[in-house]
């Protein structure tokens, strides 16, 4: 069990990525507070699951755009779990459309979501983590921020988006500087093509979707428990030296030029 005892916080956790990586780090040992935008029937069974393998877990509804619900989520986790040592940003929207038209609207809530919602998660757990202090072993806590191979390469109908997840990888390399003193690990995950609600519009489209896989040396597309294995790595002890850094998880798509 390589989070035994840890506990764990995943924003957007109850779907995609996010889901795949509540039940993975609980699978592992883990204690699970999830947050998503509503409560409801994809919650209550996440938080069952979870318990049903013998972990504590708790749902907290809220919009992580909204800074106070980063406040209330880790007022959650001390209620719950008297605090926390991971802390997993994941929360994310990538809705598709063109520069030129591009409403105001969708590019302030992408930013807001994305980048803006993953800075104010993170400065709330790190808060709290450093309130905690070091472990025997010297440990602070590790933040993990799911970034996207999107941070390295362009798209055309993603120019609201790639900017969002340029960002959320470096903030992890600014905070890594910030929080080494406190023995806090900080790291992005940069997930290629995953298959999730995210993108199940774009790759309905079979040329589209053709194209991407085309794009991929390991010849598929990504499931989100490959991400999920990625963040279970960053979080446990086999990481203790691994922080600023980011783990691209697509298959070979970025390299594959020709
Ligand atoms: C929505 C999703 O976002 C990812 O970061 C990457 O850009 C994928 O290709 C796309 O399908």
């Amino acid at each position: 069990m390589l989070l035994q005892g840890k506990r764990v916080l995943v924003t957007g956790g109850t779907h995609g990525i996010g889901r795949a990586t509540a039940l993975m780090v609980a699978a592992q040992g883990a204690d699970v507070g999830i947050n998503d935008l509503q409560n409801g029937d994809a919650a209550a069974s996440l938080v069952q699951e979870i318990q049903a393998m013998g972990r504590r877990a708790f749902f907290h509804a809220g919009d992580v755009a909204d800074p106070q619900v980063a406040t209330d989520f880790i007022a959650a986790a001390v209620k719950n779990f008297n605090g926390v040592d991971v802390f997993v940003s994941n929360a994310g929207i990538c809705p598709f459309h063109s520069f030129l038209e591009m409403p105001i609207e969708t590019l302030r809530r992408t930013m807001d979501v994305n980048l803006l919602g993953a800075y104010t998660m993170c400065q709330a757990a790190a808060q709290q983590m450093v309130s905690q202090g070091k472990d025997s072993q010297g440990r602070g806590g590790s933040i993990i921020a799911i970034s996207s191979i999107s941070a390295l390469v362009g798209g055309e109908m993603q120019t609201h988006y790639t900017p969002t997840k340029a960002g959320v990888h470096s903030l992890m390399q600014s905070t890594a500087i910030a929080l080494g003193k406190y023995g806090i690990r900080c790291n992005s995950v940069m997930p290629g093509t995953i298959q999730t609600d995210i993108n199940k519009d774009d790759l309905s489209n079979p040329e589209k979707r053709a194209y991407m896989e085309k794009r991929i040396p390991l010849g598929r597309l990504g499931v989100p428990e490959d991400i999920a294995k990625v963040v279970v790595f960053l979080a446990s002890d086999l990481a203790d030296y691994v922080t600023g850094a980011s783990v691209l998880a697509d298959g070979g798509m970025f390299v594959n030029l020709q």
